[in-house]
């Protein structure tokens, strides 16, 4: 199925001295099943409120979110992992009763060793990657990426990106990527979305075109 995106108008109000901020007025965008779409614009244009909105976080605002899947893996901004839990008891948080599985995901995001060290001890790359696993721990149908490869240096950065688009490969979510990178989007995406303006409109929209491998 799949997830149709249509924001008739999201709001945040006045707070203080800061005005009210028509943050969307008609926007609509169409993934479909499996696809890969980048969501790409300048900084403050609103990409991790949509994924919010998406997510179901947010449901404050006017349109609708049609085809949300139940199971939804979101990787945040910033990792959000329980400073009081090891890497691996992190993930066995959503995994309940498998707990084993914990250990092997560690292992595909190339954690295997690190398992029982805690997140102030892990690098920024290093924990992106435990969140990483647990948002793919639900084997989610829909997942959502807020530029899992920002302040990483180059190398950390490469691997992250292999990473991920292993893991798309294998089982193929419908995924919306917030990246500020052309170059990660052409890398990963099916599809460049690009938004821009106050309010945010989409700007761009156009499919990555990738030479046919040999036969
Ligand atoms: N909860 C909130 N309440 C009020 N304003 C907010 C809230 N969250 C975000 N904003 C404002 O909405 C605008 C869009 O923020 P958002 O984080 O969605 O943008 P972004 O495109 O993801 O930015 P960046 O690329 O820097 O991460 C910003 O001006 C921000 O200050």
């Amino acid at each position: 199925m799949s997830l149709k995106i249509d924001v008739v108008r999201k709001i945040y109000a006045r707070q203080g001295d800061t005005p009210e901020r028509v943050l969307f007025e008609g926007l609509s965008l169409e993934l479909a099943d499996g696809e890969v779409c980048a969501l790409v614009g300048p900084s403050g244009t609103g990409k991790t409120s949509l994924l919010q909105m998406v997510a179901g976080l947010d449901e404050d605002f006017t349109g609708t979110i049609e085809g949300r899947p139940p199971d939804i893996g979101y990787l945040f901004q910033t990792p959000r992992l329980f400073p009081w839990r090891t890497a691996r008891q992190n993930l066995e948080l959503v995994l309940p009763g498998r707990v084993e599985r914990a250990g092997e995901l560690l292992a595909e995001v190339g954690l295997a060793g690190s398992e029982d060290v805690y997140p102030q001890r892990l690098s920024l790359g290093m924990a992106r990657r435990v969140a990483l696993a647990r948002a793919l721990a639900v084997e989610p149908k829909l997942l959502l990426l807020d530029e899992p490869f920002a302040s990483l240096d180059t190398a950390t950065s490469k691997g992250m990106q292999d990473l991920v688009s292993a893991q798309l490969q294998r089982s193929r979510p419908t995924t919306l990527l917030v990246t500020h990178h052309w170059h990660e989007a052409a890398a990963l995406a099916d599809r460049i979305v690009v938004i821009d303006g106050s309010p945010a409109r989409i700007v761009e929209n156009r499919a990555v075109l990738r030479p046919r491998a040999a036969e």
